[in-house]
């Protein structure tokens, strides 16, 4: 098989004395779909941190293309967080040329010219494929949260990244919505060939969009000591082949393991 994409190798990740992941080993190659779920605080975003470059191995090692990962944000690499992340002062369609001109000119984001026309169009028609072709002019505040989402992943997506990181992209979405979100993020991860790490608080979620599941879990604990371990991949599943069996076996057992990260 072709190299990986990602690679981790033994990687760990600490915190001062606090040990949040240990010895995570994966390959994960171009055009997987991974879901990450987990108890709340066991490591999920900080291992999109590290793939996003903005948090660096304390141990082991992390590989992108074979090489170690560039220890800064890179165009390669786009991230959606829970939390709305676009520029309150701009329209919509603005916020996405912006987007573009932070990758090309990175320290005032403004482009000009031709550069600026044809960052222009394109922007539009990544808009049109988000579903936003009616919102061009409107400003962040007159969107709902499901807007909000398609213009921070159309911010993503235009900077042509190969890898899409998504930390609970829809977890402040209505179930309604949710579904079109889905859609929309399914057809955008094959009309651009993207390799999506997302971590979900909602096993179902999980196990609908991606190809493969990541259960991330501490494999040794202290009760005297609750940081003194991290966590790892303790189930890695070829989700589209699970049956409602593992399905209920997983629920079982993260609900077990929220309710134990919890009470420590
Ligand atoms: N910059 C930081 N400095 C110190 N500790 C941190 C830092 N960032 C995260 N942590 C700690 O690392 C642990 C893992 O956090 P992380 O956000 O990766 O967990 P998570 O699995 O994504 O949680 P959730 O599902 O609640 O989002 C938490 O205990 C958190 O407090």
């Amino acid at each position: 098989m072709n190299q990986p994409l990602i690679e981790a190798r033994q990687l760990g990740k600490q915190y001062g004395q606090d040990i949040i992941l240990e010895g995570v080993n994966t390959q994960v190659h171009e055009g997987e779909f991974v879901t990450l779920v987990g108890a709340s605080g066991c490591g999920k975003s900080t291992f999109l941190k590290m793939i996003l470059g903005i948090e660096q191995a304390s141990s082991g090692e992390l590989l992108l293309n074979g090489d170690t990962i560039p220890n800064e944000p890179g165009p390669d690499r786009g991230i959606v967080f829970q939390q709305y992340s676009v520029f309150p002062h701009m329209t919509v369609l603005e916020n996405v040329i912006a987007a573009k001109g932070f990758q090309k000119a990175s320290l005032t984001g403004y482009l000009f010219g031709k550069e600026r026309r044809l960052a222009q169009q394109e922007a539009t028609e990544m808009l049109t494929q988000v579903g936003l072709s009616h919102a061009l002019k409107r400003y962040p505040h007159e969107l709902s949260g499901g807007m909000k989402q398609r213009l921070a992943i159309a911010q993503a997506i235009i900077c042509k990244p190969r890898i899409l990181l998504l930390d609970e992209p829809f977890g402040a979405l209505d179930p309604g919505i949710r579904g079109d979100m889905h859609t929309l993020i399914l057809d955008l991860w094959k009309a651009h060939n993207l390799t999506i790490f997302m971590v979900t608080h909602d096993l179902k979620e999980g196990f609908h969009l991606g190809t493969r599941l990541w259960v991330f879990d501490k494999i040794r604990h202290d009760p005297q000591a609750p940081n003194a371990y991290g966590a790892s991949i303790t189930y890695d599943l070829p989700v589209g082949e699970s049956d409602t069996r593992t399905y209920d076996d997983l629920h079982q057992q993260l609900t077990h393991q929220q309710q134990t990260s919890e009470k420590a």
